[in-house]
C-alpha cells in the first residue's frame, strides 16, 4: 500500500504519521503542499496534525487552498482513501471532503491529554480492526476541536453509520460527542484524536495500531 503524507508549513505530526504508517507496512512518501499532484499510484493520502499556516483565519482554511489539495480532491473522487488527523481533519472539512467544521473548544483552552473514545462502527477500512463499542485511548492536542454540523447532516451521519468515534468524556463541546466521521463512501476518515500517537509502548498506549494495521491490511488482502 502506498501512502502520501502531506506536509504544510506548520505541520508537526507529519513524521509521526509516516512512522505509524510504515510500522503497519505502508510505503510512505512525504509530499510538499506546493506540489500540484500526488505521486503516481498513491492509495492513501494522510493529512497530518499541526498548525498549518499558523492556524490563521480558521485552522486548515489556508492549507485547503494549497495546490496539492486539488489533487487530493481528485484522488478522493476517484475512490482513493484519505485520513485526516486533527489539523488534517480541519483541512478535510475546509476542502469540503468532509461535512461540518471545527470550532474553538467550548472551554476556550488548548486540551492535551489521552482520552477515551468509543468506536462507533467497524464498517470502514479504518475501523475494521476494532469492534463497534470498543473503548480506545488516543491522545488529543488541540484548541479547535469542537465539531459542528447542521442538524440535517448530523441526522444523515447517524443514519448512514458515519460517526466513526465518539468521546465518552467530551473534551471540547463537539456536537453529539463526535470525535471522527467518515465520508459517504467510507473512504475518508477525519478525526481530532491522534491514533498515530498511540502505536508504540513508548507512547503510553498502542490502541492506534489497529487503525493502521486494519487499513493497510485491506490492501494486502486485495
Ligand atoms: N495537533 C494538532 O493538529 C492541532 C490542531 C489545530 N491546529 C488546533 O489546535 O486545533
Amino acid at each position: 500500500m502506498r501512502a502520501a503524507v502531506i506536509v504544510f508549513p506548520g505541520s508537526n505530526c507529519d513524521r509521526d504519521m509516516a512512522v505509524a504508517l510504515k510500522a503497519a507496512g505502508a510505503d510512505v512518501q512525504m509530499v510538499w503542499h506546493k506540489d500540484a499532484s500526488l505521486p503516481d499510484g498513491i492509495d492513501l493520502v494522510a493529512v497530518p496534525g499541526g498548525f498549518s499556516f499558523g492556524d490563521y483565519l480558521r485552522c486548515g482554511a489556508i492549507a485547503a487552498q494549497s495546490p496539492i489539495c486539488n489533487d487530493i480532491v481528485r484522488h478522493v473522487e476517484r475512490g482513493g482513501y484519505a485520513l485526516g488527523v486533527c489539523n488534517g481533519f480541519q483541512v478535510l472539512t475546509e476542502t469540503g471532503l468532509l461535512p461540518g467544521a471545527l470550532m474553538r473548544n467550548a472551554g476556550l483552552k488548548f486540551v492535551c491529554k489521552t482520552i477515551p473514545l468509543k468506536v462507533e462502527t467497524s464498517a470502514s477500512a479504518f475501523t475494521e480492526g476494532y469492534n463497534a463499542g470498543d473503548t480506545v485511548g488516543f491522545p488529543i492536542a488541540h484548541h479547535d476541536g469542537n465539531y459542528t454540523v447542521d442538524p440535517d447532516m448530523l441526522t444523515q451521519l447517524d443514519d448512514e453509520d458515519r460517526v466513526a468515534f465518539r468521546y465518552t468524556e467530551n473534551p471540547n463541546g463537539s456536537v453529539s460527542d463526535i470525535a471522527g466521521i467518515l465520508s459517504e463512501n467510507r473512504r475518508v476518515l477525519g478525526l481530532m484524536p491522534h491514533p498515530e500517537r498511540a502505536v508504540d509502548e513508548g507512547h503510553g498506549g498502542t490502541d492506534g495500531q489497529a487503525l493502521f494495521r486494519g487499513l493497510i491490511g485491506q490492501f494486502a488482502n486485495a
